[in-house]
């Protein structure tokens, strides 16, 4: 599991070694790192290291002084490497030690601006130093102007490699909010601990893939502030049988989608909670869906009947409804069972204050807005979209249910405030019948879950929401490689993960840190 920490935790947990006087020890140890991961990714984007371009871009804090450090080894092994300081000052003895390397400088003005731009579009790589955990407000002129020129060549497949150091400049590292603009990475190298801005909103669509650097934190960082999930964990969590066994034993799973309107929701939902392997599922809707179930999947039990009076482990309620009053009064019912339940759709309007943890609400922004607006906070879905962190917690607390709020980064918030974050999704998933099968398979994790009472501590139900994610963005990304990911389609993808997970627990992500990071 990945740990992540807020950029102001980890500032925490480095003062008393600054205290020490060990800051410049950091440094060395953040910039050994960084320059390891950028000569390997110069390695496999041009065969060889010795000879590329490189322009380091260095704002005047310590951030700038990690970059430059990291430019000067890189220049010690043959790379040619400039160096673009974007404030009048910059770390002087990184500077001293960049230039003795033979890097050369020149300081970014209005004036030399256009040039500065063409020497970064014109490299192999460029080292975002310009702002860490220190910065503040978005990036200002005139390097603002030279990131919005990178992040055009970026978006048209141009351009060099961009590495940031710590964290793309112009991200909060305790949110993941983007105040202004910001340099899209393609890789960010981070240090002591993943921050939480880059594993949520913009700030996780900014910083590429994420490689985290150990540089002695471990024993100062305290209590993580959000996490994600690996394939470790999946395996542990994806249900998996055992000899005692029989279908009741196993998990039922109630499910009240789809509508005469929306019968897709229902087969799409059914499709993918069996396909994660639930005991049962017993389908409560219109006659015409259920024939069309049958048909589909005669492996589920349907029927007319109500909430109250029918006897599962977990419900999944509201893909599909639309205005079927029976179906929203089953939504309703399921919420307030007791029972876990995933409430999904327009159901999500239904929901209000005094619920519990067990319940996973699972909105988009739009839907979030709606819920947060329907209790009275003033927000709109881009401000949800610009800060999911926060308002994905606030949504939990203000319901006391678990919020699934699904994005390029899907979060799982906790009402307690623990907070996972899942970023495996391909943007093929993003097309209609996709938060059906999410909801089908985290229905199916609910009713199958044997974690005892005793032991689902505080987050519990939002770390089986974020597994949901995790599996669901893996069988999207494996369905994509085919081509474009229909929904409908994926429960074979997502049969073979569970196979696989629950047989061969997968390594997790490859990373150098013991601290703040676990595998
Ligand atoms: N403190 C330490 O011991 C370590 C820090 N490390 C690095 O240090 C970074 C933090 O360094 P700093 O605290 O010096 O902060 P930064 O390097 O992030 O930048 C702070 C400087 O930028 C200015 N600034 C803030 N917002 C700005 C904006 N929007 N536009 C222009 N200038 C702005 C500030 O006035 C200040 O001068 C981390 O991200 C990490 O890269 C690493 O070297 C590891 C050790
Ligand atoms: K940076």
């Amino acid at each position: 599991m990945i740990s992540a920490y807020t950029g102001t935790a980890v500032r925490r947990a480095e003062a008393p070694l600054l205290a020490e006087g060990r800051g410049a020890e950091l440094m060395q140890r953040a910039a050994y790192g960084l320059h390891a991961a950028a000569a390997s990714a110069l390695k496999t984007r041009r065969g060889r290291l010795y000879g590329a371009r490189l322009v380091v871009l260095a704002g005047s804090g310590n951030n700038g002084g990690d970059a430059l450090y990291a430019a000067a080894r890189l220049a010690a092994r043959g790379v040619a490497a400039e160096a673009v300081l974007t404030a009048p000052t910059a770390h002087p003895e990184a500077l001293a030690a960049f230039r003795t390397q033979g890097g050369t400088v020149r300081e970014l003005t209005e004036v030399n601006a256009a040039e500065c731009a063409a020497a970064c579009l014109a490299a192999d790589a460029v080292l975002d130093g310009v702002l860490g955990t220190g910065g503040s407000g978005g990036l200002r002129s005139p390097v603002r102007a030279l990131a919005e020129e990178l992040n055009a060549a970026r978006e048209r497949g141009a351009g060099p490699l961009v590495i940031a150091c710590d964290l793309p400049s112009g991200v909060d590292a305790d949110t993941g909010r983007m105040p202004g603009t910001c340099l899209h990475a393609d890789m960010t190298v981070t240090f002591g601990a993943v921050k939480t801005g880059l594993l949520a909103g913009p700030g996780a669509v900014a910083a590429g893939s994420i490689h985290c650097i150990d540089i002695g934190l471990g024993d100062y960082l305290g209590t993580p502030d959000a996490y994600r999930l690996q394939e470790a964990e999946l395996a542990r969590i994806l249900p998996v049988p055992d000899r005692a066994d029989h279908k009741y034993s196993r998990g039922v799973l109630g499910i009240a989608a789809g509508s005469s309107a929306y019968p897709g929701a229902a087969l799409m939902a059914t499709g993918a909670a069996l396909a994660t392997g639930v005991g049962m599922v017993r389908y409560l809707g219109p006659e015409g869906v259920a024939r069309l179930i049958n048909l589909a999947h005669p492996e589920a039990v349907c029927s007319t009947g109500t909430v109250n009076g029918t006897h599962v482990q977990a419900w999944l309620a509201g893909p599909g409804a639309g205005d079927d009053e029976e179906q929203r009064r089953r939504a309703v019912d399921a919420m307030a069972s007791g029972l876990p339940a995933v409430i999904d759709a327009d159901a999500v309007a239904a929901a209000g204050p005094g619920l519990h943890p067990a319940v996973v609400l699972t909105p988009h922004a739009g839907e979030l807005t709606a819920l947060l607006r329907s209790m009275g906070e003033e927000v709109s879905r881009t401000d949800i979209e610009g800060d999911p962190v926060r308002f994905a917690r606030l949504a939990a607390q203000r319901t006391g249910a678990t919020v699934l709020l699904k994005g390029w980064a899907t979060l799982a918030a906790a009402p307690t405030g623990e907070l996972y974050s899942q970023a495996e999704a391909t943007p093929w998933l993003a097309t209609a019948g996709s938060g059906d099968t999410l909801s089908g398979i985290l229905g199916a994790l609910l009713a199958t879950d044997r974690t005892p009472a005793d032991r689902r501590g505080p987050g519990h139900y939002a770390r089986l929401a974020a597994a949901a994610a995790s599996l669901h963005g893996r069988a999207g990304s494996l369905a994509a490689a085919a081509g474009p990911v229909a929904p409908s389609r994926l429960d074979p993808q997502i049969r073979s993960l569970v196979a696989e997970f629950t047989a061969h627990p997968g390594p997790g992500i490859q990373v150098s840190s013991k601290s703040g990071v676990e595998k």
